[in-house]
């Protein structure tokens, strides 16, 4: 396959644009999946200590306010990015 069947691209010159912003991408995934699994961590110790404590696992109120953070940067997306990430770090509820 030549790079532009690869890239979609129609000229040798947009699949070079192409390919290169594609490897930044790929080195952006990968730093976010890094802040993902940071995120989880930090997470996991408030939750272990919340639970540890005698406490619930589950805060909502601070659950909308992270909803609304990412909300507000992001739009309606960012709500569900925002749920998908707190999924991830307490799992499903
Ligand atoms: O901030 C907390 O109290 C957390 O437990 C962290 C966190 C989160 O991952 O943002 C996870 C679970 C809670 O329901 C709320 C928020």
């Amino acid at each position: 396959m030549t790079a532009t069947d690869v890239t979609g691209a129609r000229t040798p010159e947009a699949a070079d644009v192409i390919s290169g912003a594609r490897e930044r991408i790929d080195a952006l995934d990968d730093r976010i999946i890094g802040l993902i699994q940071e995120r989880m961590a930090v997470s996991a110790v408030i939750q272990e200590a919340r639970i540890s404590s005698g406490g619930r696992r589950v805060n909502l109120s601070r659950e909308m306010d992270v909803l609304s953070h990412y909300r507000d940067a992001l739009g309606k997306p960012g709500t569900s990015l925002a749920m998908t990430l707190l999924e991830l770090c307490r799992g499903r509820i």
